[in-house]
């Protein structure tokens, strides 16, 4: 099997697709291609067309030609490729947890930050950021602060962001947590349990590597 996964190799999405890759011991089936973001090769009109009409990495094309470019997906297609489905859930209660809480980190923190980044900040620069909403970043920024609390709250019951194991939902709040330590944005220190659970979960193997390698060195 060759799987082809065009990103940016140091973004936080694509991030969590190679956290993904490493906890099912399928990194070496990948072959990476970047796409500049920074030169905004991900909204040219071919890009859009041919990988991903809402112009974002990382985008995975299978054998066959398949397309499949959200991270959510990617991830839940990598993790049916055999039968321990233990980042997507293995029993419908645990798979419809594991989503809910997933879409939650995506919406209460990554995608806050990532639309701070592009709003409120120079973000990928004037080829990309082709409309930007100040405020609306600032709003958003304090939304992903307050995600962040959240989660703090969420992890001091528990030891994993959808209950007792690692799963996708861990790995849609480390890219968060990338992000939130891309943009050089403190967590505040009385977030106990969230800065324990990132502290633990970047023991793990497939995280290590993940560090924030740079995003913004364009
Ligand atoms: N909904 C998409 C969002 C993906 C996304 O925002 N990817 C970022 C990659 S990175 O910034 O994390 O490297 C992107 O393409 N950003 C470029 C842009 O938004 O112009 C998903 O979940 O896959």
């Amino acid at each position: 099997m060759s799987l082809k996964i065009y990103d940016w190799p140091t973004g936080p999405f694509p991030a969590r697709v190679r956290i993904a890759l490493a906890e099912k011991g399928l990194l070496s089936k990948v072959e990476f291609e970047r796409v500049n973001l920074w030169k905004a090769e991900h909204k040219s009109a071919e890009f859009k067309q041919k990988f991903n009409y809402s112009g974002t990495v990382p985008v995975l094309e299978l054998e066959d030609g398949t397309i499949i470019a959200e991270v959510n997906a990617i991830i839940t297609y990598l993790d049916n490729l055999d039968d321990n489905q233990f980042l997507t859930g293995r029993t419908a209660a645990q798979k419809g947890v594991i989503l809910n809480m997933t879409r939650r980190a995506e919406l209460e923190v990554q995608e806050a930050i990532s639309t701070y980044f592009h709003n409120s900040t120079p973000g990928l620069g004037p080829q990309v950021e082709i409309y930007q909403n100040k405020e609306w970043g600032i709003y958003q920024l304090e939304k992903g602060l307050r995600g962040l609390r959240h989660f703090d709250d969420v992890l001091q019951n528990q030891p994993y962001v959808a209950g007792d194991e690692f799963s996708m939902a861990d790995i849609a709040l480390i890219g968060g947590m990338l992000f939130v330590s891309v943009m050089n944005i403190e967590v505040p220190s009385d977030l106990k349990a969230l800065l324990a659970w990132y502290k633990k979960v970047q023991e793990r193997p497939s995280v290590k590597q993940q560090a924030d390698l740079g995003f913004l060195d364009g």
